[in-house]
């Protein structure tokens, strides 16, 4: 059994005595600041210039400072920001600023896995990364809960990084959950794994394909909605609360039998090896490296990608039928802190 850590394990008093720079105010970067501020921290917020992001932090009682005036601030400089911008933010931003004994902190490892990103061996560099969407590290914080996180210490010039580390995933409510140790490259090659297969690819994918199946059959496209999407989220529920075996015992038998021998139809032996094609590409960097290089380029493939999944008509039917279920915009308030 992997060591894990709750919060009883964590000591409050390390983070409540640390400056927390937060640079970017999106998904994550909410959602540590506000969780932090809530649990006593010092928290700034780093923002560029004219950002979309200021006045929502500003509004929600927290300071806005340039990024290099948050470096000079900070003992914790945290990035949450986009991945493929914290290479530029570090060298331009951050780096001309950083003094010994500072510790930079990520929510992902994808810029110290991949090298992008290189610190200097004085200052120590940690990971918290959550494992769930910022939105909901903010509204599970807000509940009495948290979502679980993984630490990590990649570089430790002054021994206290892990503790450090364990002490802000209790600030943004982690240990409520659960905090297990990894490593960089474990947190980097799994977190992207199971974005790709599991979590947002593979599942997008599944419920297009289901709702599309049925829609081409003559079915209803509201039917076929209700069915493959809007019920996705009640069965996902029974998994999160008691995990396979609760969600087999809450649906009929009818279902128990039908998934039990149809599921293994659709992923297959031949799934199973894309999965691992899929894994080689993250542990080899060349998943890294495509990425990398389409933002440089302007994003042109990620673009079309994106309208392409905008104008698919699962999502024209849901936007409908979603207006009509008032209970759900209650808890749905993603752009306002997003700007999406
Ligand atoms: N999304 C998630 O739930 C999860 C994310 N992570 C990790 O957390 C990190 C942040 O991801 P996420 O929260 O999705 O990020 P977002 O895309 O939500 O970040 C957007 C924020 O970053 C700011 N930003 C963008 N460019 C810059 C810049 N050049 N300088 C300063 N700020 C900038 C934006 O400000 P502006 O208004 O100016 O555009 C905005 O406030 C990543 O490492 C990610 O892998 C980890 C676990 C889950
Ligand atoms: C599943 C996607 C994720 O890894 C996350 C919310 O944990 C991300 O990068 O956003
Ligand atoms: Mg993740
Ligand atoms: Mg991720």
């Amino acid at each position: 059994m992997a060591q894990m850590y709750y919060d009883n394990d964590a000591d409050p008093s390390i983070i409540s005595g640390t400056r927390v720079a937060i640079i970017g105010y999106g998904s994550q970067g909410h959602a540590h600041a506000l969780n932090l501020s809530d649990s006593g921290v010092k928290v700034r917020v780093a923002l560029r210039p004219g950002s979309s992001s200021g006045d929502k932090a500003w509004a929600s009682g927290l300071e806005v400072l340039s990024v290099p005036e948050a470096v000079k601030w900070a003992d914790l400089i945290m990035f949450l920001a986009p991945d493929t911008v914290q290479k530029e933010i570090y060298e331009n931003e951050v780096a001309p600023h950083l003094r010994p004994g500072q510790t930079l902190g990520f929510a992902h490892g994808f810029n110290i896995r991949f090298g992008e990103i290189v610190p200097p061996e004085d200052v120590a560099v940690i990971m918290i990364a959550p494992k769930g969407p910022g939105h909901l590290v903010r509204r599970t914080y807000e509940e009495g809960g948290g979502v679980p996180s993984l630490v990590a210490v990649a570089n430790d010039p002054q021994g206290n990084g892990h503790a450090l580390a364990l002490s802000y995933a209790w600030g943004i409510g982690s240990t409520k959950a659960g905090v297990l140790d990894t490593t960089f490259a474990e947190e980097t090659e799994t977190d992207l794994f199971g974005e790709q297969v599991v979590l947002c690819g593979g599942l997008s994918e599944l419920i297009v394909a289901g709702f599309t199946t049925l829609v081409e059959a003559g079915y209803q496209p509201e039917s076929a909605y209700f069915e493959c999407l809007h019920e996705m989220k009640l069965i996902v529920d029974l998994l999160y609360e008691n995990g396979l075996a609760g969600m087999w015992f809450s649906v009929s038998e009818t279902a128990e039998y039908g998934g039990l021998t149809r599921g293994p139809r659709i992923v297959n032996e031949a799934t199973r090896a894309e999965m691992r094609r899929i894994l080689a590409e993250i542990q080899d960097g060349s998943f890294a490296r495509e990425l990398i290089d389409e933002m440089a380029a302007g994003r042109p493939r990620f673009n079309q990608l994106r309208q392409q999944a905008k104008d698919q008509s699962v999502e024209q039917v849901g936007a409908t039928l979603r207006t009509m279920m008032p209970f759900l915009s209650t808890k749905s308030k993603l752009t306002e802190v997003s700007g999406g």
